[in-house]
């Protein structure tokens, strides 16, 4: 399915007729008094790349865990891939944050992707052996890994572990592809080819992808939409109407300038832990 994207941009719609893939109401998370959203309404579109901004703590990661079904909301709906959350677990991909893996661990690259595929059942494997093996081949080749897809995956560099990860999030077709900092790890090449292949994918078969950032600029010319959030307030919109002076200023509550050089959109502020000025995405392996 091939998906025109600039008739969605700004005002999400259904051209196509498509239902969308999440769709949250009213959504409040609060943990105590702290609230972390409220009043969400989101709708996301088969094939959409959403990135998911915001500071330290503002919530990115819980909502990763709200669409996974591990934390409910403290209001409101959701639903994923047309079921509650957590009942439609095999057609959500999830890439999660970056953690080494245990160097002991005896698990191979093809077993970590395999895991994908059937994880979820106990028993009785991914029905066809041979099609099982096909598809965690064409996995591990389409993120580079076919090399190290046999040794232990303790023992890879934590770029080689991550491209495995995100392999195992798109070798079961997701409808949605879940991604927590991603790139954090990988080097300049590879945060391109993950970028690119996440790309490809929801353009080929119109998954749609939430992806948490730190930094907007790797991913810029990809994304549809963004949804900042910032300390309870949030804001949905496409980057040009998100990443403006004014937008982030009222988020914030204080003074920020966005500055755009060479295509690529900096945020200036006064807080330290402002989005896309931590470089540490670039560090290499
Ligand atoms: N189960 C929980 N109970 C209480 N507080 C929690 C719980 N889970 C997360 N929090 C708090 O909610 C806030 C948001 O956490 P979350 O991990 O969603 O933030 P984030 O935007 O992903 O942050 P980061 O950019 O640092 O990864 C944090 O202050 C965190 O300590």
């Amino acid at each position: 399915m091939t998906v025109d994207r600039s008739a969605r941009t700004a005002a999400p719609s259904t051209p196509d007729g498509a239902a969308s893939v999440v769709s949250m109401s009213g959504a409040r998370l609060s943990y105590g008094d702290r609230v972390l959203w409220d009043g969400l309404d989101l709708e996301v579109w088969p094939g959409e790349f959403i990135a998911v901004l915001g500071p330290n703590g503002s919530g990115k990661t819980s909502l990763m865990r709200v669409l996974l079904g591990l934390q409910k909301l403290s209001s409101g709906t959701v639903r994923v891939a047309g079921a509650a959350p957590g009942k439609g677990n095999r057609r959500i991909g999830y890439i999660p944050q970056q953690r080494a893996l245990d160097p002991t661990l005896a698990l191979r690259g093809r077993d970590l992707i395999g895991l994908g595929l059937d994880g979820h059942r106990w028993g009785i494997g991914f029905a066809g052996r041979g099609e099982r093996a096909r598809k965690v081949d064409q996995a591990l080749a389409e993120v580079g890994a076919t090399a190290f897809g046999d040794r232990p995956v303790g023992l890879l560099s934590g770029g080689e572990q991550q491209r495995l990860r995100v392999a195992q999030a798109l070798v079961n077709d997701p409808r949605v592809l879940l991604c927590d900092e991603p790139l954090l790890s990988l080097d300049l090449a590879h945060q391109a080819a993950v970028s690119n292949l996440i790309d490809a994918r929801r353009r080929s078969a119109g998954t749609a992808v939430l992806f948490v950032t730190h930094e907007i600029n790797p991913i810029l010319p990809l994304v549809d939409r963004v949804l900042y959030l910032v300390d309870g307030r949030f804001r949905v919109g496409s980057p040009e109407e998100v990443m403006t002076s004014r937008t982030l200023t009222e988020l914030y509550g204080t003074k920020v300038e966005v500055v755009r050089v060479g295509g690529q959109i900096h945020v200036i502020g006064a807080h330290s832990d402002l989005c896309e000025d931590t470089p540490h995405h670039h560090a290499e392996l």
